[in-house]
C-alpha cells in the first residue's frame, strides 16, 4: 500500500487514476509522494519515506530540486500538460493589452445605475479605443511547449512573429511554424518588436533577465507580457517605463506589491493554467508518473534524476538505487549482487547532473543483508526493492 498527500487542491480526475493500492493521507510525514502545483516547498522538511513529489504543473521554482535530489527524493512535473491553458491567457493577455476591454468594462459597471449609459457609451467610448495585433510584431523569448503554441496561434491571427531560444528542444523545433523568424541575439527582439512575451523558466540564470538595460533597447510603446514568473522581470524597472509611456502596457499573471494597481499593469492573479482541462491535464500525468515511479521504478520527466524506464520487471524482484553520479557505482553494485549469487536478468543505469539511478532486475529475490551492503557504498542515496 502506498500513501500520498496533497499540498494543493489536484484535479479529482487525475487523483482517481489512482488505485486500490493508494490512500490519501493528511499527514505529510506519512506519504511516499507529494502532489504540489504552486505551494512553496523551500521550507519544509522532508521525511524519509517520501521517495516523490508530483508537480502538477511545469514551473519547479518551489521546490528544492537539490536538496530532493541529495535524499533520494525524485521530483516530477508534467511538461506541456498546461500549456494550452497558458497559450489561451497569454492571447487574452495580447488583445486586452491591445484593446482597452478592461476599462471600458469598468466604465459600463460603474454607470450601470445611470438611465443614459446607452447614449452616454457612444459618448465615451472615444476613451477606450486601442489597436490591432494583425500585422504586428511579436517577439517571444522562450519556445518550450507554451511558447511555441503561443508563436504558432499569433501566426495565424496574422502578427508577425519571431522566436528567441538558444536551447530550443528538437521537438519544439520541429513543431514551430516555418513563418516564425529565428532571432539568435535576443537584443533583436528587443529592438524590433510591438509585443514581447517571455517563456522561459525561473533559473538563477533567467532571474530578471528582462532589466533596465534590456528595457533601454525596446520600442518605445511596446507592450512587455509576463506569464512565466515575476521574478524574471526587473518590475521596479518596469513600472518605472509603464509610468513614463516607455512601455505601453505590461501584462503580467503574478500580483505583488510592485504592479498590483498600477496604472497600465493589468495584472491576474495567476490564472495561466486555471482551466479544467489543465488541472485535468496536469493530475492525470502527475498520478501516472508517481505511480510509474512508486511500483515500477521508472522515471519519466523527472527534474532532479534522469530519465529511466525499464517497463515492468520481468525477474523476480527490482533494485533501484539513486545514487551520486561518480565513478565505479555500477561495478560495485555488481560485486555486491555476484558476491551475493544473485544473477542480474536485466539492468539500466541512467546519469542527469551529479545525481545517477540504476535499476536491476534479479532473477532471485533480494536479502536484507545484501540491500544494506548495497546501501553501504560510498554514494548511494536510497534504496528501494520492488
Ligand atoms: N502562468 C502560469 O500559470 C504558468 C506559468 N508557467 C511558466 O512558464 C514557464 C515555461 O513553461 P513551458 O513552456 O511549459 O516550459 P518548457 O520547459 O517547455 O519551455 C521553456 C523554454 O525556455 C527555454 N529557455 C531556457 N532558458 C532560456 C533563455 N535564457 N532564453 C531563451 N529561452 C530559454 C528552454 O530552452 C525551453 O525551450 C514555466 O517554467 C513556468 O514558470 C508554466 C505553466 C503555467
Ligand atoms: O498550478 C498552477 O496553477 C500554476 C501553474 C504554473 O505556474 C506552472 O505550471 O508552472
Amino acid at each position: 500500500m502506498y500513501q500520498y498527500s496533497c499540498m494543493n487542491a489536484i484535479s479529482e480526475v487525475g487523483l482517481q487514476k489512482f488505485t486500490d493500492q493508494y490512500t490519501k493521507t493528511e499527514v505529510k510525514e506519512d506519504a511516499d509522494a507529494l502532489l504540489v502545483r504552486s505551494a512553496a516547498l523551500h521550507d519544509m522538511e522532508f521525511s524519509d519515506k517520501l521517495a516523490a513529489i508530483a508537480r502538477a504543473g511545469a514551473g519547479v521554482n518551489n521546490i528544492p530540486l537539490e536538496r530532493c535530489a541529495e535524499q533520494g527524493i525524485v521530483v516530477f512535473n508534467t511538461p506541456g500538460a498546461n500549456a494550452n491553458g497558458v497559450k489561451e491567457a497569454v492571447i487574452a493577455g495580447l488583445l486586452l493589452a491591445s484593446r482597452d476591454l478592461a476599462d471600458g468594462i469598468n466604465w459600463v459597471k460603474a454607470e450601470s445605475g445611470n438611465e443614459d449609459i446607452a447614449k452616454l457609451a457612444e459618448k465615451e467610448k472615444k476613451n477606450f479605443a486601442g489597436s490591432e495585433i494583425k500585422g504586428k510584431k511579436l517577439g517571444i523569448i522562450g519556445l518550450g511547449a507554451i511558447g511555441i503554441l503561443v508563436a504558432n496561434t499569433a501566426v495565424h491571427l496574422g502578427m508577425e512573429v519571431y522566436g528567441y531560444d538558444p536551447y530550443i528542444s528538437v521537438d519544439s523545433a520541429w513543431n514551430l511554424s516555418r513563418e516564425i523568424t529565428h532571432i539568435t541575439d535576443v537584443n533583436d527582439i528587443y529592438r524590433e518588436c510591438d509585443y514581447i512575451t517571455i517563456h522561459v523558466p525561473l533559473l538563477e540564470s533567467t532571474k530578471k533577465m528582462i532589466n533596465e538595460e534590456a528595457i533601454a533597447e525596446m520600442k518605445d510603446g511596446v507592450i512587455l507580457l509576463n506569464y512565466a514568473r515575476d521574478l524574471l522581470v526587473d518590475e521596479e524597472a518596469v513600472v518605472k517605463a509603464v509610468q513614463s509611456g516607455k512601455i505601453r502596457r505590461y501584462m503580467s499573471d503574478f500580483p505583488n506589491t510592485t504592479t498590483a494597481g498600477v496604472k497600465n499593469c493589468i495584472v491576474t492573479p495567476h490564472l495561466g493554467a486555471s482551466t479544467s482541462e489543465s488541472e485535468d491535464n496536469c493530475a492525470v500525468m502527475a498520478v501516472k508518473e508517481v505511480m510509474d515511479y512508486l511500483e515500477n521504478g521508472n522515471i519519466n520527466h523527472s527534474v532532479n534524476y534522469p530519465t529511466c524506464d525499464m517497463g515492468k520487471c520481468k525477474g523476480v524482484c527490482r533494485v533501484a538505487i539513486n545514487h551520486k553520479n561518480i565513478k565505479n557505482m555500477i561495478g560495485q553494485f555488481a560485486s555486491v549482487l555476484g558476491e551475493a549469487d544473485m544473477n542480474i536478468a536485466n539492468m539500466a543505469n541512467q546519469s542527469k547532473g551529479e545525481y545517477a539511478y540504476s535499476l536491476f532486475d534479479l532473477d532471485t529475490q533480494i536479502t536484507d543483508e545484501v540491500v544494506e551492503k548495497l546501501k553501504n557504498v560510498q554514494g548511494v542515496l536510497r534504496i528501494r526493492i520492488l
